[in-house]
């Protein structure tokens, strides 16, 4: 995307088309998108980024990815379940994807949830992702580096608001920019805030909605590296448009999850243009 496409100001329409012009572009770009995730959300992640228009592909092995990861144009990193043998392959990883000069995104799933995890949450921010994507809780613990404080394991046991000082703090610590989820998505680079306004309250009653989203998120990013800011929005954004229109054919969040997969798939510019709801705050 054009410098010059990228304003200050922007109304809500400028945004929606925004978030239409990044679909666009990951449908007719496709891109690569290394995934290690977690056990739990392989199968919705994959899904998420096959209906945007995206190629995923989760390769986890630390023997592998010297080959793979520079190949890819965006990697994405998920400690949701996190193991000894996992950490090493994804630390390797995050340095291929730096000195290969490709985007990678972070999602800190249940950051405070144990010692081991928070440092190697840490440890990873440290290797400079461009993006963190967490819930509320998970973006607290990574500001404060505090491990056991209010966490329920991988659901957040705050709303996003109480965590938009902790977002903007995180990302200027970091240098990366930094999107809590919630009923809004708050999303900073440390300086600027944006709140996208889309999405259904059921989306949280479906397991690793939240992973999907992130990977959504390293797909959009991946078309977009230099504005990672307005991407992230945008995937934000556009997931939770797929979330509304799922909702209207949705009978709890077993069939959500399926019409969710399918809206993605089939949403229009109309539909995006007309749902968007992203302002700067
Ligand atoms: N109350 C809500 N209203 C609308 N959308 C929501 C709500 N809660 C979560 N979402 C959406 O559900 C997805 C997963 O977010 P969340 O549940 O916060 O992540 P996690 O699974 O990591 O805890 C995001 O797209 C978010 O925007
Ligand atoms: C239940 C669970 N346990 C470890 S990872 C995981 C999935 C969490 O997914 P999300 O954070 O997107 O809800
Ligand atoms: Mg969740």
């Amino acid at each position: 995307m054009e410098d010059g496409e990228q304003g200050e100001g922007e109304g809500e329409g400028e945004w929606a088309s925004k978030a239409w012009a990044h679909l666009s572009s990951v449908r007719s770009l496709s891109p690569l998108i290394q995934c290690i995730t977690n056990f739990v959300s392989m199968d919705l992640t994959a899904n998420t980024l096959l209906s945007a228009g995206a190629s995923p592909a989760m390769l986890h092995s630390s023997t592998e990815s010297p080959d793979f990861t520079p190949q890819v144009h965006a990697l994405y990193i998920n400690v949701g379940t996190l193991s000894d043998a996992w950490l090493p392959a994804m630390i390797a990883a995050a340095e291929l994807a730096t000195k290969f000069n490709k985007p990678w995104i972070l999602d800190p799933v249940a950051a405070a949830a144990s010692r081991f995890r928070l440092k190697a949450c840490l440890d990873l921010i440290s290797l400079k992702p461009s993006v963190i994507r967490g819930n509320a809780s998970e973006i607290i613990a990574l500001a404060d580096a505090s491990f056991g404080s209010s966490t329920k394991g991988v659901d957040s046991s705050h709303d996003s608001t109480d965590a938009v000082e902790a977002a903007k703090s995180l990302a200027s610590s970091s240098g990366a920019v930094v999107a809590v989820s919630g009923a809004v998505d708050f999303i900073t680079d440390g300086n600027r805030v944006l709140g996208a306004r889309n999405g259904v309250p059921m989306m949280q009653k479906i397991t690793a909605t939240g992973c999907a989203v992130t990977a959504l998120i390293a797909a959009f990013v991946a078309i977009d590296p230099s504005h990672a800011l307005e991407a992230t929005a945008s995937a934000l954004a556009v997931f939770g448009v797929a979330g509304e229109i799922g909702m209207e054919m949705a009978r709890g969040p077993a069939s959500l999850r399926m019409h969710l997969i399918d809206s993605l798939h089939g949403l229009d510019q109309t539909a995006v243009i007309s749902r968007v709801k992203i302002s700067a705050l």
